[in-house]
């Protein structure tokens, strides 16, 4: 493979160091960044409108020169040494801009001629699920049919990185489904990708490790499971006919960290998932009644990612509508912990 020596030295693909970039003059939407990517790594930027996810990967992609710290990709400055390194990287822009009046196979075959070791026509779009499209005119494929057409140029050089922006915008749930499998895949077969993106279940079920961006940084890193590990689990259900929430065992000694009531329905908040359920479970086997609408959900990224946004949002724990077990508060309001 064609490494350099200081990819060799730290098999890092992707490094970036508090890199900053700013819009006309005074608008920084990117405010000093650090991460990498190892070879073979999937890693996802996550982030609320306008975090700086495109901003920042346009600077991976050399199409900007930051304004401020240092990116490189396979080693090298990807803005400086283009040569270098555009030839080895994979692009799926949010809007791929080809000309609309081509038709799927001569957009592949034009774009094919630009790139060296090219993928023959037939075999990229196979892989996005075009073989069947490629005499239609690019203006009339569907949004979805040109995200996948979006992909396969991306992919047409075998590129050693790829960089997906929002890849399954505009998808339905089949075509996000089989976008997914062949990006993991090519991952599995050692590219090395970072993909934007809005879908958190696309990030939690591709990404090796991510990011979450608010605001220009990163509010917090790490693979899918660190990253929720910090959040609690929620458990919620019906009270049962003639009970009370009173009725139940003292629930700080169930591991509950914030309950909430809605009319009957109880929602509470554990870190201790496993002894919290069981702990109830057994209660109601003994008062032998039963919990009607029970639900049991293991913390996920999107309580991560909520609790980013409403923090931004001001709404920190301690406000009306959430009941810590040591307070008093009841509100029927949803709450975050
Ligand atoms: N060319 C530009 N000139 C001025 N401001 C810009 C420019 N491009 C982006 N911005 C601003 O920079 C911030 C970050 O934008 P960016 O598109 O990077 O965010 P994003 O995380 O990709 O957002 P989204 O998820 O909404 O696509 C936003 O406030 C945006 O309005």
């Amino acid at each position: 493979m064609n490494t350099s020596e200081h990819e060799r030295e730290h098999d890092h693909v992707i490094e970036v160091t508090d890199l900053r970039r700013v819009y006309g003059g005074d608008f920084e939407a990117v405010r000093g960044i650090t991460f990498s990517v190892e070879r073979g790594e999937l890693f996802a930027l996550l982030g609320t409108n306008g975090a700086g996810k495109t901003s920042t990967v346009e600077l991976l992609e050399g199409l900007a020169a930051p304004s401020g710290g240092r990116v490189r990709v396979l080693g090298h400055d990807p803005y400086e040494e283009r040569a270098a390194v555009r030839p080895r990287t994979g692009v799926m822009l949010q809007e791929g801009g080809f000309p609309s009046e081509l038709t799927v196979a001569e957009t592949v075959r034009m774009w094919a001629g630009c790139t060296s070791g090219a993928r023959p026509v037939g075999e990229a779009l196979s892989l996005v699920g075009l073989e069947r499209r490629p005499d239609v005119r690019v203006k009339q494929l569907s949004g979805g049919e040109r995200r996948r057409l979006d992909l396969a140029l991306a992919l047409l050089g075998r590129p050693e990185v790829l960089f997906l922006d929002e890849p399954t915008t505009g998808l339905d749930a089949e075509g996000r489904q089989e976008t997914w499998e062949l990006v993991r895949e090519l991952r599995d077969g050692g590219t090395t990708v970072l993909l934007t993106t809005h879908y958190l279940e696309e990030a939690e079920g591709l990404a090796d490790r991510l990011a979450i961006l608010h605001e220009g940084r990163i509010a917090t890193a790490g693979t899918p499971a660190e990253v929720t590990a910090a959040q609690p689990s929620r458990i919620s259900f019906d009270l049962p006919d003639g009970y009370f929430l009173g009725d139940l065992p003292p629930l700080a000694d169930l591991g509950v960290s914030t309950h909430e009531t809605t009319g009957r329905t109880v929602r509470l908040r554990t870190h201790e998932l496993q002894r919290t359920a069981t702990a109830l479970l057994l209660w109601a086997q003994r008062a032998q009644v039963e919990l009607r609408g029970l639900d049991v959900r293991s913390a996920s990224l999107e309580e991560a990612f909520l609790r980013i946004a409403r923090e931004a949002a001001g709404d920190r724990p301690g406000r009306p509508g959430r009941t810590d077990v040591s307070g008093t508060t009841a509100s029927g309001k949803e709450a975050v912990a």
